[in-house]
């Protein structure tokens, strides 16, 4: 049996009057692949940023390993311990990356902060292989990489900490689609060589077909649907569900079925009957 690495259960967040999380629950297998995905404004954003640390839940609980993860996390050992749990790649890395530090100085920066007693050099080494990056680009700036070569940078600066979950933010949202491939490429090629669990937001269901087992289809911030993401692909139950596959090629899916999940939304939202 797989261990559970990630287990949510029960999280609310509201903003003023916006239920954006309610009442989600799910869990995260070692070496598995968890994609949450729904239209903009669905929550999935405000779930992953619970999770990983960066927003507080309203009620609900965060585990890693069986163990609370803390609401907020005070201190510096707290701080080093809880990002040793869970990474977060984000949306743009230009955002996330110093402009004036190289891929090389970032991961050197990131392991003397995790492992200082460690030798900082055969490890970057290791990671920029991993990652794909050559040593022009190690050793460039942000401003002087391709979109892609930055992602991998994030991708690493993430893996440097040795996280146990791994939280993809619309991680390949802003790359070509040839670039995405190669990226979503990568990410499947650490998951075979690391136990990591990766939970990927996203409101792109070809993306969640590629990377992807299990799948969580959030709207208005709740789990409308959930299970093995073949499964909710091939037969999807709710409505929203279906709504959500006619934004991508879908062989065998016609659209009058597509008519007819529209027509179904309309009726059950009507009705008060899901949301
Ligand atoms: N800091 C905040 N302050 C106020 N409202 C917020 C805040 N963060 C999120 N919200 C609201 O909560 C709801 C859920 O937002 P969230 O970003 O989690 O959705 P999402 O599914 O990630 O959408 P997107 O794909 O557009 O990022 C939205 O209505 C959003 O406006």
């Amino acid at each position: 049996m797989p261990e559970p690495l990630l287990q949510v259960s029960g999280l609310h967040r509201t903003f003023g009057d916006v239920h954006a999380v309610d009442d989600v629950s799910f869990t995260l297998n070692e070496g598995a692949s968890l994609g949450i995905v729904g239209g903009s404004g669905s929550g999935k954003t405000t779930t992953a940023r619970i999770v990983v640390g960066l927003e507080s839940a309203d009620a609900g609980e965060v585990r890693v390993r069986g163990r609370v993860r803390p609401a907020r996390l005070r201190g510096r050992a707290r701080r080093l311990a809880g990002a040793r749990q869970v990474q977060m790649v984000f949306q743009d890395p230009y955002l996330s990356l110093d402009p004036r530090t190289s891929a090389e100085d970032v991961l050197r920066e990131t392991l003397r902060l995790h492992f200082p007693e460690r030798d900082p050099v055969p490890r970057i080494r290791e990671l920029l292989d991993q990652v794909g990056l050559g040593a022009r680009a190690a050793e460039a700036l942000p401003r002087q990489l391709s979109g892609g070569q930055r992602q991998r940078v994030a991708i690493a600066r993430a893996l440097a900490v040795e996280p146990e979950v791994l939280v993809l933010d619309e991680a390949v949202a802003a790359l070509d689609v040839s670039v995405q491939a190669q990226i979503l490429n990568l990410l499947a090629d650490i998951r075979e060589q690391t136990p990591i669990g990766y939970l990927f937001i996203t409101h792109d269901l070809g993306v969640v077909r590629c990377v992807t087992d299990e799948l969580l289809v959030m709207r208005h911030g709740r789990v409308v649907e959930a299970g093995p993401t073949s499964d909710v692909l091939a037969a999807p139950q709710h409505p929203y569900t279906r709504l959500l596959l006619d934004s991508v090629p879908h062989p065998g899916w016609d659209p009058g079925r597509i008519a007819e999940a529209r027509q179904e939304l309309a009726v059950s939202e009507r009705s008060g009957a899901t949301s």
